[in-house]
């Protein structure tokens, strides 16, 4: 049974992907149970992601772009162009599963723009997706450990470390975005220790990136979301990495429901505050922060903890899965390429210019 893996895969994985289909760990039991579950269509992978099965920009990007390929392994057309309008199709329906992260849009129509620019024949243009999928993932994994490098130097030496939510392998292709550069600093010699916060409702935070730095190692606390303020202010923590689900063109980014806040506290307590993200978060397309999609989930992911109500019958809540940080209170956004500063328009177009 052929795995179509990348060769610089982590070793934490959160998917698989051979001939009889897609395995994702199934981040939903995590840190319980290590359960990987396998989709064969698209429309089994389409409701993964919106149930966070996998969850995570480029993870999500990476999970769409092997569900159009077992979307287009089962595709029956008369003609190629018959071909190409199914596979655009399933492209679009997959594209719904999530609004916010850009990357799982990046990723479906980076495929199908491969479909109509090869010239071969239909079968032979499975085998073209399936090679770029394999590609997006293994850049993934690549610019992870280049950013993670490129933060590295920013982290002190012995600094306690603040993070929000899970950036790490489980939210990517493989390494970690903000955990990367957690990794990175810890694999440079440097004594850090890292600070989760919980991530209410889905809890990110003390479920998956408390269960990636124990498996590497990484000394790693849990801490209320609430309680960030207060330990910025007794001077706990000395900087702060976060990860982004996209970032607009003038360097506003969209993450994880509470990030807006930490900003603003870490801009008070004058802590630097840093977004790590891949070029394929960065969305030149969306002016600012005011036009990237939200993403509302159901209620009762507030409503519930550990299976059981936390609030009254008949009592409904909010629950806008991300947030916006302006960014004046963003420090610098690490990229695979380079630390991008204010101003930051020049500095995210002149990444693209090739
Ligand atoms: C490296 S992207 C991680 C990003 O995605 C998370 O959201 P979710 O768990 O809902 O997919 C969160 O915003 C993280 O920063």
């Amino acid at each position: 049974m052929p795995e179509y893996l990348p060769p610089n895969l982590d070793i934490i994985r959160p998917i698989l992907w051979d001939s009889r289909g897609l395995r994702l760990l199934d981040q939903r039991l995590l840190p319980w149970r290590e359960k990987y579950l396998r989709l064969r269509t698209p429309r089994e992978v389409k409701k993964a992601i919106k149930d966070m099965v996998v969850r995570g920009a480029p993870a999500i990007g990476i999970t769409g772009a092997i569900g159009l390929v077992l979307g287009a392994e089962k595709i029956k057309a008369r003609s190629k162009r018959d071909f190409l309008a199914k596979l655009k199709r399933i492209g679009e329906s997959l594209k719904k599963a999530r609004p916010t992260a850009v990357n799982l849009s990046w990723a479906i129509d980076r495929l199908l723009q491969k479909a109509n620019e090869a010239d071969v024949s239909q079968d032979e243009i499975v085998e073209v997706l399936r090679a770029e999928a394999l590609k997006i993932w293994e850049e993934d994994i690549e610019a992870n450990k280049a950013m993670g490098r490129l933060g590295a130097e920013l982290i002190p030496d012995e600094a306690t470390i603040l993070t929000h939510c899970n950036a790490g392998a489980l939210a990517t292709g493989g390494y970690g975005t903000a955990i990367g550069v957690i990794r990175a600093a810890h694999e440079a010699g440097k004594k850090i220790k890292v600070l989760a916060d919980e991530t209410r409702p889905w809890l990110q935070g003390a479920r998956l990136t408390a269960w990636e730095l124990k498996k590497v190692d990484i000394p790693v606390e849990v801490i209320p979301d609430v309680a960030a303020g207060f330990l910025m202010a007794q001077g706990k923590i000395q900087v702060i990495v976060v990860g982004a689900d996209r970032i607009a063109v003038n360097g506003d980014v969209a993450n994880k429901i509470g990030t807006y806040s930490l900003a603003v506290l870490a801009k008070e307590n004058n802590i630097p505050f840093y977004v790590a993200a891949p070029l394929s978060t960065i969305d030149l397309a969306t002016p600012g922060g005011q036009e990237i999609p939200i993403e509302w989930r159901d209620p009762k992911e507030v409503l519930c903890c550990a299976k059981r109500r936390i609030a009254p019958k008949g009592v409904s809540a909010l629950n806008p899965a991300f947030d916006i940080t302006p960014s004046p209170y963003i420090s610098a956004i690490i990229t695979e390429k380079s630390v991008v500063r204010a101003p930051y328009t020049k500095g995210l177009k002149s990444l693209f210019e090739v």
